[in-house]
């Protein structure tokens, strides 16, 4: 395995790579395929064997590859949820969150890349980033209409997983120029005196150590740690920054702005009879799939089909909703894994007291899940979950002190914005009336488990305040953190960084025709190198420094995140050989 020898650090290279997650593993490959000196910086391990698997997709939520956020006590929403908030799902591998997420591949809508065109970055319309889509597809399925319910696609080869790693791992492979250094935490950005990124301090193996970069840092540590580890180096909202002791290099009041997710209604639940969704018995799929490689654990177990529609706003062209058909409902197990999975919070009143025997705890903590889903548990069923495809909250990701081993404050604030409560119920009543089709509700004879929810029984059932209150309580993250280091013009105050996605706020005004040695006074940096497009930089911003991830999304796409970010990924590699064309490495081989 490539990953198990770890690389002997060079004291400098063209491009360090924060995080070899989605956006990181791609930029960091095409960048070495392009000749340069690049190191790539994770925290997290190579990706364990399971990861391969698509079936255990959701059992590696469980395991250390999972950096476990949580979202901080929400004012409108996630009632059901542990603390009012509950966990947030991160990858902390080699492949980042693509090489432990669900897997389903979606562009996204044309009109959600215009959007971004529009508000003021040039080259990010839907015919601009195509090509950049295609350049990783290799459709092998059925195509299916993209109206109403269609099966699923996801990035799986013959049973395999497909991620990220698929760009590393042979660059990895083939390229001396490349080196991918894993359990290395990055805590900061090293910034010259003249604001220029010239190398990054990390942790690994319980040392703090530091490497130069020559060229340009490209961070890529995903829409939560990217804000973060800006902030940690001084670029972010001065007033947030020196609250915590962080002194100020450059105030940019949108880093850690701007977060949007998927906000995703859970619980909708329809029973059927024994047997009759044909479900495969767990042990029986597994020995199919070691022995021919298909059967259930050739997907992600449950999700099956989507659907994009337009309850709202009326552009039927432009879905503000995807729904999906999970083939088990959340009582299946009992609520043995569910509870955590979902962080349903399982307390209700009072802590058991102290002294109570385990068993007793478990039954008192669980009283809230069982609350509902007591009189289904262990049936067979299937549920309906809708997401807002384009809400219109926005939350935030804040410092919670300036400990880089602290995690940020995520505050998604969800439903903050009214229309988004609106949208959502419309959302629920069209999963409720798709169930009631003769071709899902009647055909498996389903039945709705319609127990008022816990705390909404004071609304009249069904009616749209019930919906309002079921979605305050059962909605809650889709895992796709997004915006939070918006691209966006210099006019915008709030966007942090261009439509190269650099916070060198010069913008593109010249091709370089030569490269000259970098002019900080700073004399340990003397080996920087600059593009005359970064000579011509204004102060305000820094150069040498890009944001290559999800946090880059000015809007949040309107469907899962992980297509587009490789998308910008593989843009933002081509943006940066082209800045620096002409030029190969200085550094020795
Ligand atoms: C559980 C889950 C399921 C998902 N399912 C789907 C799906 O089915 N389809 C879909 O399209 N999208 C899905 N998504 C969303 C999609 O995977 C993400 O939007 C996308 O992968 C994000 O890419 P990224 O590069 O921004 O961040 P990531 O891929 O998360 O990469 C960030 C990397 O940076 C590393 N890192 C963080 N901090 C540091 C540091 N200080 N030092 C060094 N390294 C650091 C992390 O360990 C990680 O490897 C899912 C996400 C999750 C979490």
């Amino acid at each position: 395995d490539p990953y198990l020898t770890p690389p002997s650090l060079r004291p400098i290279y063209d491009f360090v790579v924060v995080g070899g997650g989605t956006g990181g593993s791609v930029v960091g490959a095409r960048l070495a395929e392009a000749g340069w000196q690049v190191l790539v910086l994770e925290a997290g391990t190579p990706p364990p064997l399971e990861t391969t698997v698509p079936g255990l997709s959701i059992a590696l939520y469980f395991t250390d590859t999972n950096w476990e956020y949580t979202i901080s006590p929400q004012k409108y929403s996630n009632r059901f949820f542990l603390d009012r908030g509950g966990r947030m799902v991160q990858g902390r591998l080699v492949g980042g969150s693509s090489n432990m997420g669900g897997m389903l591949y979606a562009r996204g809508n044309r009109r959600d890349y215009d959007l971004w065109a529009a508000l003021g970055n040039p080259g990010w319309n839907y015919e601009s980033v195509l090509p950049y889509f295609k350049k990783s597809e290799d459709f092998q399925g059925h195509l299916t209409p993209d109206t109403g319910f269609a099966r699923s696609s996801y990035t799986v080869r013959r049973g395999v997983r497909s991620s990220a790693d698929d760009w590393l791992r042979p660059a990895l492979l083939n390229r001396p120029n490349l080196h991918v250094l894993t359990g290395a935490t990055v805590e900061k950005i090293v910034l010259s005196q003249s604001k220029r990124a010239v190398g990054i301090q990390f942790v690994y193996g319980g040392q703090r150590l530091k490497v130069r970069v020559a060229r340009e840092v490209v961070v890529s540590a995903g829409a939560l740690a990217s804000p973060k580890l800006l902030m940690l180096s001084g670029l972010g909202p001065a007033a947030h920054l020196r609250k915590h002791g962080v002194p100020v290099v450059v105030d940019l009041p949108g880093v850690g702005q701007n977060l949007q997710d998927h906000f995703n209604v859970h619980g909708l639940t329809w029973t059927v009879p024994p047997g009759a969704l044909g479900n495969s018995n767990l042990l029986t799929a597994a020995f199919q799939y070691l022995t021919s490689m298909e059967g259930p654990f050739t997907e992600p177990l449950g999700d099956k089909t989507t659907a994009w529609v337009n309850v709202g706003s009326g552009e039927t062209e432009w879905p503000d909703l995807q729904c999906h058909v999970l083939s088990q409902t959340p009582a299946f197990d009992f609520g043995l894994f569910t509870t955590t999975l979902l962080s349903i919070s399982r307390q209700v009143g009072p802590p058991a007291p102290q002294g109570t025997g385990t068993r007793l705890r478990i039954l008192l903590l669980s009283q809230k899940y069982q609350s509902y889903f007591g009189p289904i548990l262990g049936s067979e069923g299937f549920t309906i979950e809708c997401q807002l495809s384009r809400p219109k909250s926005r939350g935030e990701v804040t410092l919670r002190s300036n400990d880089p081993n602290d995690y940020p404050i995520v505050n998604p604030n969800f439903l903050s914005h009214p229309e988004d409560v609106n949208t959502i119920v419309k959302g629920i009543k069209f999963g409720l009336s798709i169930a009631n089709t003769s071709a899902l509700g009647g055909r498996f004879g389903a039945r709705f488990h319609n127990k008022p929810l816990p705390g909404c029984e004071g609304h009249v059932f069904g009616a749209d305040d019930y919906w309002a209150c079921y979605a305050r309580h059962m909605g809650t993250s889709y895992i796709h953190p997004t915006g939070t280091c918006k691209m966006g013009p210099p006019e915008d105050p709030t966007s942090v960084v261009d439509e190269n996605l650099n916070n060198d706020s010069a913008g593109g005004l010249l091709l370089p025709q030569h490269m000259t040695l970098g002019e900080d006074s700073d004399s340990e940096h003397d080996h920087t190198l600059h593009s005359p497009r970064q000579l011509l930089r204004e102060v305000r911003g820094v150069a040498g420094l890009r944001v290559v991830d999800a946090s880059v999304m000015p809007t949040i796409t309107s469907a899962n995140t992980m297509a587009a970010v490789v998308m910008v990924a593989e843009r933002a590699a081509d943006l940066i050989t082209q800045e620096w064309n002409g030029y190969s490495s200085r550094l020795h081989k």
